[in-house]
């Protein structure tokens, strides 16, 4: 994390838009491993796009409900920094995650984050909690009113995030963080340079 808002580019599948997010300005460049979203990449051509990913960025593995220890394996081999588990991975799979080495990244959706108790709040060791719609890359906003004042550890807003309506979010919620995919796409699965750009140009406006 740095002093200014996070800002991660998720679903990213080619070198183009890899490096657009790079060059933007991005803090973490993800990449979905998880099956059946029209975002998702082999473990080949993640290698080859997070050799382009310059260090200093983060580079996100999205995996879902996969054995652990296959996803701690695949990261290690494709180079990543950075573990988002996005399922219903448990206590002790984000412990192995990141005795691994990796940062890590809780994601869950916001309506059921909301659900938890303290204490299962505090049973989870990550790095970042991440709050998305209940279908993750679906474009869908999280009624901010539903979240505000309810989050008290380090946050990254998802869901439904576009460059025309990132302001106001962050605005209403101050996330630590925001996480967009298909708000910065020009058709399903299709990344968009300079929608990623207007992305990160409207987050770094906010002061
Ligand atoms: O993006 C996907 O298709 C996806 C599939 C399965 C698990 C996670 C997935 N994405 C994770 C992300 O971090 C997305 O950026 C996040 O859900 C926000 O998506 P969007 O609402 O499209 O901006």
């Amino acid at each position: 994390m740095t002093d200014q808002r996070w800002i991660k580019i998720c679903g990213l599948s080619t070198p183009e838009t890899v490096d657009a997010a790079v060059d933007a300005g991005a803090d973490a460049v993800g990449f979905v491993f998880a099956a059946g979203s029209p975002r998702t990449v082999t473990a080949d051509l993640a290698k080859e796009l997070v050799e382009r990913v310059p260090e200093g960025i983060d580079a996100v593995g999205v995996f879902r409900d996969q054995q652990i220890d296959e996803v701690v394996g695949i990261a290690s081999e494709v180079g990543l920094t950075t573990l988002q588990l996005h399922g219903r991975e448990s206590v002790s799979d984000f412990a192995r995650a990141r005795d691994a080495g990796f940062f890590t990244i809780r994601a869950v959706a916001a309506a059921d984050y909301l659900r938890e108790t303290a204490e299962q709040r505090a049973a989870f060791d990550h790095d970042l909690l991440l709050l998305d719609a209940a279908v993750p890359g679906s474009g869908t906003l999280v009624d901010p009113a539903t979240l505000a004042g309810r989050v008290d550890e380090a946050w990254i807003l998802a869901g439904g995030l576009t460059p025309a309506n990132v302001v106001a979010a962050v605005q209403a919620l101050d996330p630590d963080g925001v996480d967009v995919s298909s708000g910065v796409e020009s058709a399903r699965g299709v990344k968009d340079a300079a929608k990623i750009r207007s992305f990160v140009e409207a987050v770094r406006s906010i002061p």
